[in-house]
Order: C-alpha cells, then sequence, then structure tokens
C-alpha cells in the first residue's frame, strides 16, 4: 500500500519517516524546495533539516496525487486543515489527523471540520507525546490512536505501528484532540514560569493544576477522563511542559523574558499551536462554563494586555479553594 501524507513541515516529514519503514509513501508540501529538497537530496531542509530520509518518500506538490494513498495522514498546521481538505479531492480513504488544536472561529476540534469536508472518509485521530526529531531519530514513542469504530482503529493502528512507534487504541476521539489542543496552551504557561525564573515547584503546580482545567473542559466537552490521563493527554502535557523542543514552551520562555509575544510570533516559520488554540480555547470554556484561570492568562500574554507578574500575581491572589 502506498500512505499519504498532507503536511511537510516536521511531524509529517517524521510521520511519513516511520510510515515508510515498510511501505511507500507519497507526501503532499506546500513549499516547492520542502518537495524538491525530499525528492532529490532525500532531506527536509526546511522543516526537519539534518535527518536523511528514506528513499520510499517521494514529495508531491498536488493534493490530488495522493487520491490513490489506501491511508492519509493529515498533518498540516490545525488553521489551515479546512483550506487543505477543501483542495483535496472527495476522497473514502480514511483520514488520520495529526494536528494538535482549535479551529479559529468555529472553536471546532480536527474532526468536526474533517468531518465537514470530506463526510465519506472515517476519521481516527492520531495524538501523543511526540517531538517530530526524536521519533525521526527512531527512538522509542507511544501514542494514542482514536476512532470511534473500534475494529477500524484496530486496522489503522497496526497500519502505522513499527518496533520504535507504538500506538495505543481509543474510541474516544473528542478527549484525544482535546488533551492534544489544550497541552499547547498550558506548555505556554510552563515556558512563562521558565523564562521568569519562577522555579521548578511553580512549574509542578502549573502543570498539575493546568490538567485539572483540561480534564473540567474536557469532561464537559463529552471526553472521558482515562484518555485525558493518558499519551493524549497528561502524557504529552508533560513532554511538552518540561522541554525547550517545544515550540509553545520556548515561545512561553521568551514571554517570561519580556519579550512580546507578537515580535515572537512573527520572528518563526515553524508553528506554535498553543498561540492560536488559547483564545479559541478561552471562548469554548465559557461557552460550556468551564474556569480556566490558567488559560486565561496566557490570553492575557499573548495579546500584550498585561504584565507578566500582574498576570502571575492574579494567579496567585485567586480565592483558596478545594483541589478536585
Ligand atoms: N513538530 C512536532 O514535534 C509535532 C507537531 N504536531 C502537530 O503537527 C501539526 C503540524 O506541525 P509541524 O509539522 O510541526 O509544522 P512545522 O512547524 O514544522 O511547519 C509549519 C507547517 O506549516 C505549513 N504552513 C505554513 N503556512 C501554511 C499555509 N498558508 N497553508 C498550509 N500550510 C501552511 C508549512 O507548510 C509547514 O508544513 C501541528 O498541529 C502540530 O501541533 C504534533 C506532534 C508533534
Ligand atoms: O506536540 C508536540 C509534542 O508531542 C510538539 O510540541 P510543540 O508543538 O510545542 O513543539
Amino acid at each position: 500500500m502506498t500512505i499519504g501524507v498532507i503536511g511537510g513541515g516536521a511531524w509529517g516529514t517524521a510521520l511519513a519517516q516511520v510510515a515508510a519503514e515498510t511501505e511507500e509513501v507519497l507526501l503532499w508540501a506546500r513549499e516547492s524546495d520542502v518537495v524538491d529538497g525530499i525528492n532529490r537530496a532525500r532531506e527536509n531542509i526546511v522543516f526537519l533539516p539534518g535527518v536523511p530520509l528514506s528513499p520510499a518518500i517521494r514529495a508531491t506538490a498536488s493534493l490530488a496525487d495522493l487520491a490513490s494513498c489506501s491511508i492519509l495522514l493529515v498533518v498540516p498546521p490545525a488553521q489551515y486543515l479546512r483550506a487543505l481538505l477543501g483542495e483535496l479531492p472527495q476522497t473514502d480513504r480514511p483520514l488520520i489527523l495529526c494536528s494538535k488544536g482549535l479551529e479559529a472561529g468555529t472553536r471546532k476540534l480536527m474532526s468536526e471540520v474533517a468531518a465537514e469536508a470530506h463526510p465519506d472518509a472515517p476519521i481516527a485521530v492520531l495524538s501523543g507525546p511526540t517531538f517530530a526529531h526524536e521519533v525521526a531519530a527512531r527512538l522509542p514513542a507511544a501514542v494514542t490512536l482514536a476512532c470511534r469504530d473500534e475494529a477500524r482503529g484496530r486496522l489503522l493502528a497496526e497500519a502505522i505501528a513499527r518496533p520504535f512507534f507504538r500506538p495505543y487504541l481509543s474510541t474516544d476521539v473528542i478527549g484525544a484532540e482535546i488533551g492534544g489542543a489544550v497541552k499547547n496552551v498550558l506548555a505556554i504557561a510552563c515556558g512563562i514560569v521558565e523564562g521568569r525564573g519562577l522555579g521548578q515547584n511553580a512549574r509542578a503546580a502549573l502543570i498539575s493544576r493546568g490538567f485539572a482545567e483540561m480534564t473540567r473542559f474536557g469532561l464537559a466537552k463529552g471526553a472521558r477522563a482515562e484518555t485525558l490521563a493518558g499519551l493524549s493527554g497528561l502524557g504529552d502535557l508533560v513532554l511538552t511542559c518540561s522541554s525547550v523542543s517545544s515550540r509553545n514552551f520556548s515561545l512561553g520562555v521568551g514571554i517570561g523574558q519580556g519579550r512580546a509575544a507578537a515580535d515572537l510570533l512573527a520572528d518563526r516559520k515553524s508553528v506554535a499551536e498553543g498561540a492560536f488554540t488559547a483564545p479559541v480555547l478561552q471562548q469554548a470554556a465559557r461557552e460550556v462554563g468551564v474556569d480556566m484561570p490558567v488559560v486565561d492568562a496566557v490570553c492575557a500574554l499573548l495579546g500584550g494586555e498585561a504584565a507578566v507578574d500582574d498576570v502571575i500575581g492574579g494567579l496567585l491572589s485567586r480565592p483558596i479553594r478545594a483541589e478536585a
């Protein structure tokens, strides 16, 4: 079979490399230098430099070429998902969604956007603690593969599993998506704590209270608690909140050091999804009556509405309340 990958960023390229261990892979990339670099030099010099790519990966600039693929891994930044799936010819092939975010404007999950764009395509979600450069280096990783149709989920998991890349099955698509979207916003918060030099106790407190927010919001949206406590939720939260390998955490470090979020975002070509998800998540939480003070704090700092010390002071002076 040929596995298709939509999106030639770091994660799409790493997933192509995983799939290419045993299958032919066709990778769609938006940038012509990425397509040429993969086909000619076997390297994605723009988004995943330094990783020699498998000869089983072929890159294309035409989404229509992916029509013949058996499975499509869909890996653009979340805000471009609808437009890209709109350009993809109608398909009934399984779409495995790998982006982490909520759509601005509609506040929809990626699975909802994909179902609207391709009503005949079975949908699954792949999410978990996976830095692209480690996966591309064949270091061990585990992910959640969520699909409402359990049997189909198992087939898809078997199709993408490799000895160093281990999917765990779930039927909780909503839970898998919410974990991945929310952890990016919380990683910005943890980066701010790091950048401000507030210490590891504060970061652990933030991870824990952030997880409480993720759980409250997830349960209100129909996610299952065990999914939120699994690889795609807590697992990814811990990874992303602990390392400057995370683009979201690094963005937070810059904000914590006093730089303007707008300047930091203007400087980068890789995506920090949490910056786009944060205001959408804030609105979505308000819609379902869920209190998310850490997310509110990140929104205030991303919008340049407040000073870091004031926002942290505000979080610390909230009324004393029960932990759970
Ligand atoms: N990099 C990682 O370690 C992981 C990333 N993800 C998720 O994968 C998704 C993609 O992220 P990365 O591959 O890291 O991206 P990246 O940051 O490496 O690259 C940026 C991507 O944005 C695309 N892009 C820029 N402007 C665009 C436009 N106008 N229309 C369509 N695409 C455009 C570029 O083509 C490129 O693919 C995100 O949702 C991210 O959260 C998930 C797991 C791990
Ligand atoms: O999702 C990721 C790891 O699981 C990548 O995190 P960043 O987008 O913050 O780099």
